[in-house]
């Protein structure tokens, strides 16, 4: 792991004068989950339970905070097992799905979801002509209820298949007053107005969180570094953590620590807990 700075390792011993009042968030793909071709066959890291189990006795609360739908996420990360270890360790596991739209926790495991916003199904039923308009009508088309998203990843050129399809895809969300969030390899269409910084103020504010760690790896959790900041200026200690990939350098940029993706945010939360458990 690596610090950006001598004021972002000054951050890591400052949250841990408060690890007890710290809020741990988490992104799923990409940061808990290593990034595959098929959407439908991640899984969590398979040291990710342990190393936040050992984590947990030290925190206040951790929070998966995701764009994937709860239901998919419980299933792909064995939340269920996971919630179990943490509340044996005293910590709640906290679940927000499609970027803060639904909601989970260990303590009362029902799935909290809204009704799809207007025009997302219009807007599925167009997407055919435009992906063969595209040249991309072998894009994978994840549908997530609450969302659709537009894969690129399994197309012979992921990349030039992205930049084509962003324009006109962002173009027919609006005509049905929905909104994009661009990620890797990925465009989702969803209902605007929600962000993972919404789910990072929700959080610390319901856990009374002194501190607040968050790690996220692509475009999706830019809002939620930005509310860290936030927070910060409230006087919680904060540190952001990149999960970083030669795919996306937007989050480094905005980080404390970069890490090399999944096996360096078990890494990192391994060393966070013998940190605490020294002190
Ligand atoms: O907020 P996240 O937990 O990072 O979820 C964001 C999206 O992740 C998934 O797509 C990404 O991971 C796939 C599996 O590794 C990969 O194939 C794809 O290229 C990535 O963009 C997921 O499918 C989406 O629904 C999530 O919203």
């Amino acid at each position: 792991m690596e610090f950006t700075n001598a004021d972002a390792e000054r951050r890591w011993s400052d949250l841990l004068t408060v690890l007890d009042g710290t809020v741990v968030g988490l992104d799923f793909d990409g940061t808990l989950a290593p990034i595959v071709d098929d959407p439908t066959s991640a899984g969590i890291h398979p040291d990710a339970h342990e190393a936040l189990a050992t984590l947990a006795p030290h925190v206040a609360g951790v929070a998966i905070i995701t764009g994937r739908p709860a239901e998919q996420v419980i299933g792909l990360g064995d939340l269920d097992a996971l919630a179990d270890r943490l509340a044996a360790a005293g910590t709640e596991l906290f679940l927000f799905g499609q970027y803060g739209n639904e909601r989970w926790r260990g303590g009362h495991r029902e799935i909290d979801t809204p009704e799809p916003p207007e025009g997302l199904r219009e807007f599925v039923d167009a997407l055919p002509d435009l992906l063969e308009e595209k040249d991309a009508d072998g894009a994978f088309v994840e549908e997530k209820g609450l969302a659709v998203a537009v894969h690129t990843r399994r197309l012979a050129e992921p990349e030039a298949a992205f930049e084509r399809l962003l324009d006109p895809l962002t173009a027919l969300a609006e005509e049905h007053d929905l909104g994009v969030e661009p990620g890797r390899n990925v465009v989702e269409v969803r209902a605007p107005g929600v962000h993972k910084g919404m789910a990072v103020a929700e959080i610390a504010q319901r856990l009374g969180a002194r501190g607040f760690l968050f790690a996220g790896d692509d475009l999706g959790d830019v809002e939620a570094m930005k509310q860290l900041d936030v927070l910060a200026e409230d006087g919680l200690r904060v540190l952001k953590v990149a999960s970083a990939s030669p795919e996306q350098q937007a989050l480094v940029a905005l980080a404390d620590v970069v890490v090399k993706g999944p096996d360096g945010v078990v890494d990192l939360l391994t060393r966070l807990a013998h940190d605490a458990a020294e002190r």
